[in-house]
């Protein structure tokens, strides 16, 4: 049963092979509701696959994965289709569509599930727009006619008009410059305030972790090896946590394919 206290996400020894390929080797996690956590680790270590088990997008071979302390992998197919939604999701390529105007990519979901006429979906659009900056004129081009901030900001406003009340973020700032990273962060920042969302983010990005996080956890060979304060990445006492936040080439975690 949910309590106050009842984490918003909770993992508990999950794994996932594929074939030979151990990737997740009993992820534990607990994410608290309301939270911003930055999800840090090398590349290939696991971090989208742990997100897309969250999502029901990966099926994980063993474990528990509550949401509100309901063990989502025990729930009836349909039951759990109904979680994603509650979950928004903002894709690393930002993963709109060019053959549709702005205006729908952005309540593409609430359009698709017909929860929602397309004169509203307009409205709607125009609103959650404004939201993150942008002109309602924005809402009527072709995400291919939009620079790449203004398409991380059409992104997020797709993975909040459905008001979730969990949001993953893969690599929001991607690809942007460090000025326009940090816009897009205050803005997922607001965002996810706004809504009073639970978010969950995989970034490199160490200042963007600091700005969106307020709990960082590292992955490290299948299990999360570190979680702590956002804040303290860097200089956190732990040392493959340093090594990683500050890029030093020495430490405790070898890479073989940089050597
Ligand atoms: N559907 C799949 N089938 C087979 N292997 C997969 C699949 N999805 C992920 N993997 C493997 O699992 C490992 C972890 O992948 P994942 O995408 O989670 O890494 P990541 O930590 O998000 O990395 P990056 O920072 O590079 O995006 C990789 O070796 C990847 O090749």
């Amino acid at each position: 049963m949910s309590t106050a206290n009842t984490p918003k996400i909770r993992m508990r020894g999950v794994k996932k092979a594929f074939g030979p390929k151990r990737v997740l080797d009993g992820v534990d996690l607990d994410v608290a509701a309301g939270q911003g956590m930055v999800i840090l680790g090398g590349s290939g270590s696991g971090k989208s696959v742990t997100i897309k088990c969250i999502l029901g997008l990966i099926e994980p071979d063993e474990g528990v994965i509550e949401i509100d302390g309901v063990d989502v992998l025990k729930l009836p197919r349909r039951e759990r289709e109904s979680l994603g939604d509650r979950i928004g999701m903002l894709f690393q390529n930002g993963a709109l569509f060019d053959s549709l105007p702005v205006w729908e990519n952005v309540c593409f979901k609430l359009l698709a599930q017909n929860r929602i006429t397309r004169a509203q979906a307009r409205d709607k659009a125009v609103e959650v727009l404004a939201q993150v900056g942008l002109a309602e004129t924005v809402g009527d081009l072709s995400p291919s006619e939009l620079s790449g901030g203004m398409q991380k900001r059409v992104a997020l406003a797709r993975a909040i008009a459905a008001q979730p009340d969990i949001i993953f973020f893969d690599e929001p700032t991607t690809g942007l410059d460090p000025i326009m990273g940090a816009v897009i962060d205050g803005l997922i920042v607001d965002c996810v305030r706004r809504l009073g969302a639970t978010a969950v983010s995989i970034t490199h990005d160490m200042a963007s972790a600091r700005r969106i996080g307020e709990t960082a956890a590292m992955i490290h060979k299948g299990r999360i090896v570190w979680t702590g304060p956002a804040g303290n990445l860097g200089h956190s006492g732990n040392a493959m946590v340093d090594q990683f936040a500050n890029g030093e080439r020495e430490g405790p975690i070898q890479m073989e394919l940089r050597r």
